[in-house]
């Protein structure tokens, strides 16, 4: 395991402290949140009993390959947590996430439920959010216009960058489980990420960005010199 991979298992497994039987959790995407899916896993089989609601298709099969009793949002409308990755950790505990293209599923799923707790070497804390790119889900409709929305509304909130169309390693276009496309945003510098978040919200043809606001209440964060919890004021 890298060192990098360590520091995810360690963060995985502090949040892992949070979750007792009967829970009902949502289940992050990403490499962090696959440690903790493993590690949760190695609990069931020890007898904890919760139900978990998977934020992709990835960590869906992930969880089911393991036994991890698996249900869905329409079934467990209100989860008791959420525990996910992210690509950078910024003021109040905004987030930068979508670096794996789950954005949405995993907006809609930590927003059901009553407390999200987000796992993530401390690499990932930032001052200022948008070095990471900004993923950006769209429709597969008329995507230039989109574009020039997503522009215009980014200059509003004093933002401006390279719009990317996101691939895969094999050179096709990256489509997301709910059948979107993404654009990475290379903004560089997200000042006011709450304005950013409402202007993006406007654009016909967005469905989701990947600025994620008064939604993680607590962050644990695995570096060098241990493990920090930090709760949202
Ligand atoms: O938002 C995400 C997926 O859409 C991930 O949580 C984010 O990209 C962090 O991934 P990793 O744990 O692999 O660094």
């Amino acid at each position: 395991m890298t060192d990098a991979d360590n520091l995810k298992r360690q963060a995985a497994a502090q949040a892992l402290e949070y979750v007792r039987s009967g829970m009902k959790l949502g289940l992050g995407t990403g490499s962090t949140a696959k440690h903790l899916v493993d590690l949760l896993a190695l609990r069931v089989n020890e007898g904890l009993e919760v139900v978990g609601v998977p934020t992709s298709e990835a960590t869906r099969a992930q969880a089911e390959s393991l036994g991890v009793p698996l249900g869905t949002l329409d079934e467990h409308p209100v989860l008791d947590l959420c525990i996910d990755g992210a690509d950078e950790v910024g003021p109040d505990l905004t987030l930068i996430k979508g670096g794996g293209g789950a954005l949405l599923r995993e907006k809609i799923v930590a927003s059901a439920a009553k407390q999200m707790i987000v796992i993530a070497d401390a690499s990932k804390k930032v001052e200022v959010l948008g070095t990471f790119p900004l993923p950006i889900e769209v429709v597969d409709f008329g995507v230039a216009a989109i574009r020039r929305g997503i522009d215009r509304a980014a200059r509003n909130a004093g933002c401006h960058g390279l719009l990317t169309l996101r691939r895969r390693p094999d050179g096709h276009v990256f489509v997301t489980d709910q059948g979107h496309l993404i654009l990475d945003a290379a903004y560089h510098s997200i000042t006011n990420p709450q304005a950013l978040a409402a202007e993006l919200s406007n654009v016909p043809g967005v469905v989701e960005h990947g600025l994620f606001i008064n939604l993680a209440s607590r962050v644990i964060l695995a570096g060098a010199g241990g493990v920090t919890v930090i709760d949202r004021a």
